[in-house]
């Protein structure tokens, strides 16, 4: 089993961990997976005596704490994550379950049982794949249990309450925390240590290489058989890279099999971001009559190489707008659709099937209509529409990544290549640039900031500041969120006079709404508003040293100790190749670049905030926050 392979699998999906235990975050968190933590509000009251046997009552308590979140998050925050995990630990000693100690007494009771014996811990395990039809959230659950055996030494009554009072058995089932002071009991333990202190880790890969990389049905050689074609899914010869090896997409592959054979015609499997596309790969017979497979089809090359149309396609039927014309149910042939946009009907009808074949839109003998998620996101009326940032791919992004490979070997921004005279800095000077320009470029951050500015404000608990400073916080869509979420809180956005100029028509209207002041200036050259939390978000990344220097001097040296300053960025991996769309980002040479944790960790620290916090959110921008040094510091 390849270390990194397995983990790597789930970078670029939204996972969330269903448990508050902070042992389990910290085995998952010391692999390098990415996730977010929604502790499960499921009471664990399941009847034990329904149970056959322990380890069903663990795995199925896991199985319901982690379907709880995912029903949780599905409903109530707009968020379906994509795998949520969950897991429930239990010692078992003669018949009798042990979780964990609901006082002293209770927990004097469990040790005292415990004594001179061995005893079984089970952790349950339940991986559950989420998805989203018509709103409905679907789920595909994958459990299992592991058993580790353990011999406590006979405990004397002193030590035995030496221990208790020592406060650990509390939070543990069992109660003892075999990882602490719990370890001194212990005589021996066989099989996995880490499934005592809560997470069998090495059982939870393997069953994720299971799931990701299930084992080829055909490995090469076949004999041949005449009336069966050869055929085969891009998954089954995958070399392996595709990240788009949904274990519920195997499910829905494998149905179109007869006795593990996949039937006649073309297989169909997922590519591409939910499209379906016919996969028939031909088998070769060789010199002694045995058909051969070409090995490995390389799936995510191919992806990649065709990505650009795909993005073209999303960005073309964005900008004629394809999916306003097809909200809310609507079901359209594709003449009416051309009589609309004022496109031909042959390249409307084609445009229509990529967005079809992509998933964008659904497409039926009656017309094409928009998908869910087209609905939510590509409505450029919509609350979390995208619309402005895809806008802004298409008629900006996309002209300076044609000057990429100039860009790559000059290590410059081609900004000028791609569009004349202009600037590096839209807003820097107000003679080169269109209103229209600036105002595509602040829909474009006000989508992006719609997106994020829920985790961003809830990644920690900000109760304690009272005025909070967002520099450079365009049309002040992550205010906002944090003064819903902490209504305590004076925000100051704090942004260039042009952009002030233009905030009013992004402002959210009704009479709940709390006020968020804007004040026009340079965070460079002015003096910034006072206030206790400064906020840079999506700043650092595109300055260079020298002006990243200048700004969080000025910062430092306007916080007073205990104020902070909260960072919103990407933040990449410690080796600096995950994930992709940070990385990708990089290569428009901005004079800037992405960090890593530790960097952004170290960087606050040289300008004196400490006790640096880095939250991995899971969405498209993470959240680092970091104190002004007190002076005992
Ligand atoms: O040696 C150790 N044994 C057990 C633990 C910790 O004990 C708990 C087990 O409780 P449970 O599975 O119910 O999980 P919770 O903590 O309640 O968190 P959830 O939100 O996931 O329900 C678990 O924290 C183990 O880590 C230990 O630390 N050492």
């Amino acid at each position: 089993m390849a270390l990194k392979p397995v983990i790597g699998k789930l970078v670029s999906k939204r996972v969330v961990l269903a448990s508050a235990s902070p042992r389990r975050q910290e085995i998952l968190a010391n692999v390098g997976l990415r996730f977010e933590v929604v502790p499960s509000w499921f009471k664990e009251t399941l009847e034990k005596s329904s149970f056959a046997v322990p380890y069903e009552y663990a795995i199925e308590t896991a199985k319901q704490k982690a379907l709880e979140v995912a029903n949780r998050m599905h409903l109530k925050h707009l968020r379906t994550p994509d795998i949520v995990i969950g897991a429930d630990t239990i010692v078992t000693v003669g018949k009798q379950i042990l979780e964990k100690p609901v006082d002293k007494q209770d927990a004097y009771k469990m040790l005292s049982s415990l004594s001179g014996k061995e005893h079984s811990v089970f952790t349950g395990v339940a991986i559950v794949h989420c998805s989203s039809k018509d709103n409905r959230l679907e789920t595909e659950v994958t459990d299992f249990y592991e058993e580790t055996k353990v011999k406590f030494a006979e405990l004397s009554e002193e030590l035995l309450w030496e221990y208790i009072h020592s406060g650990e058995p509390m939070d543990k089932a069992g109660g003892y925390g075999i990882q602490a002071l719990g370890g001194m009991l212990v005589e021996y333990v066989h099989g996995d240590f880490l499934n005592v202190v809560g997470f069998p880790l090495n059982h939870f890969c393997k069953k994720l290489a299971e799931l990701y990389y299930p084992p080829l049905k055909h490995t090469i050689q076949h004999v041949k058989h005449d009336s069966i074609p050869s055929v085969e899914t891009f998954e089954n010869l995958s070399d392996g890279e595709s990240d788009s090896s949904n274990p519920m997409q195997h499910k829905s592959a494998n149905k179109l099999e007869r006795n593990g054979v996949p039937l006649s015609g073309a297989i169909h499997t997922p590519v591409n971001s939910g499209s379906i596309q016919p996969v028939c790969t031909v088998a070769v017979e060789n010199q002694s009559g045995v058909m051969e497979y070409p090995a490995k089809f390389p799936s995510k090359i191919v992806e990649l190489m065709d990505g650009f149309r795909a993005s073209k396609a999303l960005f073309v039927a964005s900008k004629l707008k394809v999916f306003d014309l097809l909200k809310d149910k609507c079901i359209l042939k594709p003449v009416d659709v051309a009589n609309k946009i004022e496109a031909s009907v042959c390249g409307t009808e084609r445009l229509l099937d990529a967005c079809a074949s992509l998933g964008l839109l659904e497409k039926t003998h009656q017309g094409y209509s928009n998908t869910d998620s087209a609905n939510t996101y590509l409505v450029s009326d919509r609350e979390y529409s995208l619309h402005g940032y895809i806008i802004h791919s298409n008629d900006r992004l996309w002209h300076l990544f044609t000057h990429l490979e100039v860009a790559v070997k000059e290590g410059t921004m081609q900004t000028h290549q791609a569009f004349g005279k202009e600037t590096e800095d839209l807003f820097q000077d107000s003679s080169y640039h269109s209103v229209e320009a600036k105002q595509r470029f602040m829909t474009a951050m006000h989508s992006i900031a719609k997106l994020t500015a829920r985790d961003v404000a809830t990644a920690f608990d900000l109760s304690q500041f009272r005025s909070v400073c967002d520099l450079g916080g365009c049309t002040g869509v992550l205010a906002h969120e944090l003064v819903q979420k902490n209504p305590n809180l004076n925000v100051t956005v704090f942004d260039l006079p042009d952009v002030i100029a233009n905030v009013s028509c992004f402002q959210p209207s009704g009479q709940h709404i709390t006020p968020v002041a804007f004040t026009a200036g340079d965070f460079f050259k002015d003096n910034l508003p006072e206030a206790d939390l400064y906020i840079l978000s999506l700043i650092l990344h595109d300055l260079n040293d020298e002006k990243i220097h200048i700004l969080l001097s000025k910062i430092s040296a306007i916080c007073k100790p205990g104020s902070a300053l909260l960072l919103a960025e990407i933040v990449l991996d410690e080796e600096k190749t995950h994930p992709p769309r940070a990385v990708l980002q990089s290569l428009s040479m901005t004079e800037g670049k992405q960090r890593s944790g530790s960097e952004y960790k170290q960087l606050l620290e040289k300008y004196g905030f400490t006790n640096v916090q880095i939250k991995i959110t899971g969405n498209v921008l993470d959240a680092i926050l970091g104190f002004k040094k007190t002076s005992a510091h």
